[in-house]
């Protein structure tokens, strides 16, 4: 059924719940500002409140597999309670872990994550398309069995993604562009989301053509092809991602609610905002925890309507 997909749920809980990621990132830093100790015990603690405080209203909740790793096996199974509960409580659940690999160790992530026998099954995983893109497949055919979604990144957040992410390839499109188009490719025709999206932070310089001059791109024929060439670094053609774009960097990395058009245009439709610790820092009282959910969703569902 059309409407069990992952994109379709997307689709659903950012109209119900609203554009809102809340990330929850229990790193050291944020343990000790909640007074606790860098131990299991403080990260059951932290975990405990943030998902009774944000998993029955944000449409999307993500945690990040790396501060979970990090106390080895008592970690992930206090990651497993979270994707657990969050989806109890009718959140869609991303886990990021960024995983990109190749063949059959990449069908492994993909059962760790997809599989709904897994004890990490989760509704979507971040994934890393620079082993290839097509080394992704394996993650995307079992998301597809399965009605999840893989979120693929594309312009990263990071100062760094740009070397790698801008780079030109031989046919005029950026790394980034050629990402987005083989996503694209994916997501044809589906209705009225695919089930793989792209991660395109708020920080980034500029990114769609039709806020950077550049709309009427340039069309190229290479190797008997036709390309949008981009006219400018900034110049990324997003519209026809037809998935769910996660907007990581929001918050505590710069960006704001006003740069949602600015980097992705009209795109931004189906923009998930995502914040982990600026929302999470307002803890640990949990009142304060949902008083930063409720005027972060009303900031950005603002700035979208705009
Ligand atoms: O995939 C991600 O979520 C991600 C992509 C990206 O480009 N930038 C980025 O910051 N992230 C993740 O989003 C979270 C950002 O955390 P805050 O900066 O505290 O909001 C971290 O878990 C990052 O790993």
């Amino acid at each position: 059924m059309v409407d069990k997909t992952f994109g379709a749920k997307a689709h659903k809980a950012l109209s119900k719940r609203g554009p809102l990621c809340v990330g929850i990132d229990p790193h050291a830093g944020l343990l000790r500002h909640w007074g606790l100790s860098d131990d299991v015990a403080s990260l059951e603690r932290f975990c405990r409140t943030m998902v009774e405080s944000v998993a029955d209203t944000a449409a999307f909740v993500k945690p990040q597999s790396a501060f979970f790793e990090r106390f080895g096996s008592k970690g992930i199974a206090v990651l497993e309670k979270v994707v657990a509960e969050c989806r109890a409580a009718g959140a869609l659940v991303i886990i990021d872990a960024k995983r990109g690999d190749i063949g059959s160790t990449m069908s492994a992530y993909a059962s760790a994550y997809l599989d709904p026998a897994s004890p990490l099954s989760c509704d979507a995983v971040t994934a890393s398309p620079f082993l290839g893109f097509g080394s992704l497949t394996p993650m995307f055919d079992l998301a597809e069995a399965h009605n999840r979604g893989v979120f693929v990144l594309a312009l990263t957040s990071n100062p760094e993604g740009a070397s790698v992410q801008r780079a030109r390839r031989s046919d005029g499109r950026t790394v980034a562009q050629s990402i987005v188009d083989d996503i694209a490719a994916v997501n044809e025709d589906a209705e009225p989301l695919g089930s793989i999206g792209a991660v395109i932070g708020a920080t980034v310089k500029g990114a769609c053509a039709e806020n950077s001059g550049s709309i009427t791109a340039v069309r190229e024929h290479t190797h008997g092809i036709t390309h949008a060439t981009p006219q400018s670094d900034s110049a990324h053609d997003l519209m026809k991602i037809n998935g769910p774009i996660l907007v990581p960097g929001m918050g505590a990395q710069g960006g704001k609610p006003s740069d949602l058009k600015r980097v992705l245009g009209r795109a931004a439709a189906a923009a998930i905002p995502s914040y982990s610790r600026e929302i999470a820092r307002q803890g640990p009282s949990p009142a304060a925890i949902k008083e930063a959910v409720a005027r972060t969703l009303d900031e950005c569902r603002s700035a979208l309507r705009r």
